[in-house]
C-alpha cells in the first residue's frame, strides 16, 4: 500500500487541494490521504490564520470524508517545518520497505530546488505532482530539468513497488484557486463560493478570519 502525504499552509484549506487530490487518489489507486498542515512554512509570507484555525479548517474540510485523515505533528514544533524532516521521521516510524509519497502541486515543484536538502527527499519517499493552471510545464533550470528526466516515471505500479526515490506527474484537474485570491476576496468583502467548503467558509467567516 501506498502511503500518501499532502503538506500545506492551508491558510485556508480549498478546493484546489482538494479536489484535484480527489482526482489523484483515482489515478494512482490510494487509499487515503493524509494532510499535514505546516507550523512554520518556510520560504514564504508567514499564514494570516493561527495554526489552531489552519488545522481546524483542514479538519472541517475533511469532516465525514473517509479518503482523508490529518497528522498534525508539524504543530508541534516551532522550528521551520521542514518537509525532509518530517518525512524523515515518518519513514523511521513506518519502515524501510513501505512505499511513500509526498504530493506536491507544481508551483512547488517548480521551485523543489530551494526546499531544505531537497535532494534527500527522494531518498524517503516519491514525489506526487498535482498539475497547477499558471504556472511553467517545464522546469526552469537545464539541472532540474535533468533531475526530473532520471527520476519520472508514468507507470504509477512503480509507485507501489519501489518505497521511494520517483517523481510523477498527475494528470489531475485544473483548478485557477489559491489561497492568496481567497484571502484577498475576503479582504475585498466579495464571495468566495464555490472556492472552498461550505464549513470552512463558516469557520471563516466566525472567526472572523481574513478580513
Ligand atoms: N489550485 C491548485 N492546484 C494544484 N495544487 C495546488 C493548488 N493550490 C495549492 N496547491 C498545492 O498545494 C500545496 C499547499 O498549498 P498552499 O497551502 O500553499 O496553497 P496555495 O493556494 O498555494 O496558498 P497561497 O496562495 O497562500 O500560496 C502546495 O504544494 C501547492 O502547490
Ligand atoms: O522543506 C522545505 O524547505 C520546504 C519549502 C517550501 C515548502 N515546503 C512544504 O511544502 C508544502 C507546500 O508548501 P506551501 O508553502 O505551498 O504551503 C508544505 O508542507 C511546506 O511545509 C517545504
Amino acid at each position: 500500500m501506498l502511503h500518501a502525504f499532502f503538506g500545506g499552509t492551508f491558510d485556508p484549506i480549498h478546493n484546489g487541494h482538494l479536489r484535484p487530490v480527489e482526482a489523484l487518489v483515482d489515478e494512482i489507486g490510494l487509499n487515503r490521504v493524509i494532510l499535514l498542515p505546516n507550523h512554520v512554512p518556510p520560504h514564504r509570507p508567514q499564514p494570516e490564520a493561527s495554526p489552531q484555525q489552519r488545522l481546524k479548517m483542514v479538519e472541517l474540510a475533511i469532516a465525514g470524508n473517509s479518503l482523508f485523515a490529518v497528522d498534525d505533528r508539524e504543530l508541534h514544533r516551532t522550528t521551520p517545518s521542514y518537509t525532509i524532516e518530517t518525512l524523515e521521521t515518518i519513514r523511521k516510524e513506518r519502515g524501510k520497505t513501505l512505499p511513500l509519497a509526498f504530493i506536491i502541486g507544481q508551483d512547488s515543484l517548480l521551485t523543489l530546488h530551494l526546499w531544505h536538502r531537497w535532494q534527500a527527499l527522494l531518498d524517503v519517499c516519491h514525489l506526487l505532482v498535482l498539475a497547477r493552471p499558471g504556472y511553467n510545464q517545464q522546469m526552469n533550470t537545464p539541472e532540474m530539468r535533468q533531475w526530473l528526466v532520471q527520476h519520472r516515471v508514468t507507470d504509477t505500479n512503480l509507485l507501489r513497488q519501489q518505497p521511494q526515490g520517483y517523481v510523477y506527474m498527475a494528470e489531475t484537474p485544473l483548478l485557477e484557486i489559491s489561497a492568496t485570491d481567497i484571502r484577498q476576496r475576503r479582504h475585498q468583502g466579495i464571495s468566495c463560493d464555490d472556492l472552498l467548503p461550505r464549513s470552512v467558509q463558516r469557520y471563516i467567516e466566525l472567526q472572523g478570519l481574513y478580513r
